[in-house]
């Protein structure tokens, strides 16, 4: 697991590298990369970092197939809120992905088990994700897998804590009441498969979430500890998020006097 501290700009730009550097070398290969994809504020500044690369160097997303991590259940399908529609809105409908390419949850399918398993064999027939984007919730939820949830679980229903509904009001005019209770969402076992885990995380509220991330006893009470057992995760952190690392200095070094052959 590396970390690295910088400012938001530098968290974007490291980030949109990992993801350009795999979309131009399975393009080269005539392969096609595979991404997953993150909602929530976190990532927003990575996804505008896209768009730029994308209409002033020639970064192409054609044939670039994606997944998504989770959505809420009980929205209408033309919600802007659901997480289908901010991805939409924050990065498909801003850059050429090829329609169709870009995968969510089905929250409105009839048997949500089956749509869980099928997405899954989505995810394996693409030739799973290369780089999964991925932020982190105060209460050190990974996609929307809260803390009790399975370190070895799979695409499924969850029920909401009480905590990320209140975070996420802010997205719903501040009404807790309106954020859904229930939402789908990939498990941490499927997350745990895909390639390269790139973690962003902003703000002093992340704090306690990410020291346990990187420092704490890998535990069902902070889902996202279970990335300690991932061979390759990138934490990219600001200041804030940062404030309660206890080894901030050694990563502060190590990133600093990283060989330049060596890429996230
Ligand atoms: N399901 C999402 C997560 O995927 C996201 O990482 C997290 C943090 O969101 P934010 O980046 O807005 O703080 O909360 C949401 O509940």
């Amino acid at each position: 697991m590396e970390v690295v501290i910088g400012d938001g700009a530098e968290i974007a730009r490291l980030a949109a590298d990992v993801i350009e550097e795999r979309v131009r070398a399975r393009a080269a290969i005539g392969s096609r990369a595979v991404l997953g994809l993150a909602t929530g504020s976190s990532p927003l500044a990575v996804y505008d970092e896209l768009v730029r690369r994308h209409h002033e160097e020639g970064l192409s997303f054609a044939g670039v197939e994606a997944f998504m991590l989770d959505e809420y259940i009980g929205l209408e399908e033309d919600d802007p809120r659901s997480y289908r529609n901010v991805i939409e809105q924050e990065l498909v409908s801003r850059v050429d992905f090829t329609p169709g390419d870009v995968h969510g949850l089905d929250s409105h399918a009839e048997d949500i088990p089956a749509a869980c398993t099928a997405y899954e064999m989505a995810i394996v027939a693409a030739g799973g994700v290369d780089v999964q984007l991925l932020g982190i919730g105060a209460d050190g939820h990974v996609a929307f897998n809260e803390p009790g949830s399975s370190l070895a679980s799979r695409t499924r229903l969850k029920t909401l804590t009480a905590g990320t509904r209140a975070d996420n009001a802010r997205f719903f005019d501040g009404d807790v009441d309106a954020v859904p209770r229930h939402c789908l969402t990939q498990g941490l076992g499927t997350i745990m498969q895909a390639r390269h885990l790139v973690l962003v995380a902003l703000g002093r509220a992340k704090s306690e979430a990410v020291h346990q991330l990187v420092e704490g006893p890998v535990s069902v009470l902070w889902p996202a500890t279970v990335l300690q057992h991932h061979p390759h995760v990138t934490v990219l952190v600001d200041e804030g998020a940062a404030s309660r690392l206890q080894l901030a200095p050694y990563y502060r070094e190590a990133f600093a006097e990283k060989p330049s052959w060596q890429g996230l």
